[in-house]
């Protein structure tokens, strides 16, 4: 099982506010990790850092270095007109091994297949993304993360506006994830959410709450 990752006194500014100020915490392999807070706590902020595409204002996080990591952002950051297919999208998690818009090989594929029919998208493969519904997109996007099977995988609301088979389906797999022993967090304002994570942290205005 992979190392645990240490945020060590964590600061990020965005303009005049202190949207992570003096997070210090451990994150474990092997379970989820709900994180949770309000609008506005910072929680898109630390997944940011946590994916190497925003860096700190101050602090660190150690136990990253070497390790692969899987971004799922909410979904309203990914435009809803991206012109590529449902199959386009899953494929896609497998780029950092394989390299961008080169052929899958069998194994490539063969994962693709299989979150694809855990995620009930098999017969949605060659659809364009615009043409699914926003519950469709969220799974096609979560399925990206599942086949990337990263070292850290980190989800940002994948379950906000899904209906309960899909939130049912997607807090299942996100958790097989850390059954395989990956380190996940995922951003939630959802209880059910909480409730199947295996620990919690909490940000109150960019803050650790206690
Ligand atoms: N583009 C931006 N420019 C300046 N400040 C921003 C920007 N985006 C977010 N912020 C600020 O950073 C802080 C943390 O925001 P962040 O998006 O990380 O919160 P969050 O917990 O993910 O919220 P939500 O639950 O609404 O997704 C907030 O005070 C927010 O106003």
């Amino acid at each position: 099982m992979s190392p645990v990752v240490d945020l060590d006194r964590l600061c990020v500014r965005r303009g005049d506010v202190h949207a992570l100020a003096d997070v210090t915490a451990r994150l474990r392999p092997g379970v989820v990790t709900a994180l949770v807070g309000h609008n506005g706590a910072g929680k898109s902020t630390l997944l940011d850092v946590l994916a190497g595409v925003r860096p700190p204002t101050s602090g660190r996080v150690l136990g990253l270095r070497g390790r692969s990591v899987a971004y799922v952002p909410q979904r309203s950051a990914v435009p809803d007109d991206l012109p590529v297919t449902v199959g386009d999208v899953l494929a896609m998690g497998r780029w950092r091994e394989v390299g961008p818009w080169r052929r899958l090989g069998a194994a490539d594929r063969a994962l693709v297949a299989q979150v694809a029919d855990r995620l009930e998208l098999a017969g949605l493969l060659r659809r364009p993304l615009s043409s699914v519904s926003g519950g469709q997109r969220q799974r096609a996007l979560v399925g990206q993360g599942l086949v990337a099977r990263a070292d850290v995988l980190l989800v940002d609301e994948p379950t906000a506006g899904v209906d309960t088979g899909t939130r049912e389906a997607l807090l299942a797999a996100i958790a097989d994830e850390a059954g395989r022993g990956a380190l996940v967090v995922h951003a939630t304002h959802e209880q059910a959410a909480v409730d199947r994570a295996g620990a919690v942290l909490a940000l109150d205005a960019g803050r650790l709450a206690r």
